[in-house]
């Protein structure tokens, strides 16, 4: 498992504008992107996603080029999952139908009875089948991000891309959803890319660290000054 990310992205006029100039490559599984609010780490997990087109650079993951100068690989055949900050539960389906929202066939909704055993195993696996039937106003905030987690599971990526996961949790849960993502990941063969202004997000995810500030790779764990080459790191 890899990422390999260097992007350029300018965005906004002469009067407000912001330069994107991130470069970093990993085979961590769990890759944190860490920086103030406001430097750049969305703009750098979307780019990743295929959510935004960068000016120039590439995005590959396990060596397959998802964009580049002749590339242009669409969000939805990157094999990426994406979990948002406020976790973007449709509020108008209940948290089976949101986390089988990837298994539906075309633009309709997925049947309110109908329960494909992938979903059943993600409901289970993550503690979900007795909120199965309940809408996301109706769940906990450790609920909802579990069921943002499933959903975006489900579809079976190589690489799942948090943004803030754990910024709308109070500080108890916040500290079990850590522990829950960690013991997650050591059954799935899968890499994280965590975005956090959190220092104790940082300490509890135990990853490879990339600071980001001002649109720019800044520097790594252990490198606190100055600005750094790309950062390249194996587990
Ligand atoms: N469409 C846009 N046009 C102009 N500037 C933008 C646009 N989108 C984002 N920006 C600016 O880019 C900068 C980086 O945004 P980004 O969302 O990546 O920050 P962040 O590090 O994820 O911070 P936060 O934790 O607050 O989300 C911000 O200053 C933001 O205002």
């Amino acid at each position: 498992m890899s990422v390999d990310v260097a992007i350029r992205l300018s965005l906004g006029d002469a009067a407000r504008r912001f330069d994107l100039d991130v470069a970093f490559a990993s085979s961590h599984r769990r890759v944190v992107l860490y920086g103030p609010s406001g430097a750049g780490k969305s703009l750098t997990l979307r780019a990743i996603a295929g959510l935004l087109t960068p000016d120039a650079g590439h995005v590959r993951i396990d060596g397959r080029t998802l964009f580049d100068a002749h590339t242009r690989i669409p969000a939805r055949a990157r094999d990426v999952g994406y979990v948002f900050q406020d976790y973007a539960l449709f509020p108008h389906l209940t948290v089976a139908q949101n986390v089988g929202f990837a298994l539906a066939r075309g633009w309709a909704n997925p049947g309110r009875r109908h329960r494909d055993a992938r979903v059943a195993h993600w409901l289970a696996a993550f503690g979900l089948e007795g909120v199965a039937d309940h809408y996301p106003r109706q769940v906990s905030g450790g609920q909802r991000q579990r069921a943002a987690l499933a959903r975006a599971l489900i579809a079976e990526p190589r690489i799942v891309l948090l943004d803030e996961p754990f910024a709308a949790l109070d500080p108890a849960l916040r500290a079990r959803m850590r522990d829950e993502l960690r013991t997650l990941q050591a059954r799935l063969d899968l890499q994280l890319v965590v975005i956090t202004h959190d220092p104790a997000d940082v300490e509890a995810l135990e990853g490879h660290t990339i600071q980001i500030r001002d649109g720019r790779v800044t520097c790594g764990e252990g490198d606190r000054g100055g600005s750094c080459a790309p950062s390249i790191r194996h587990e």
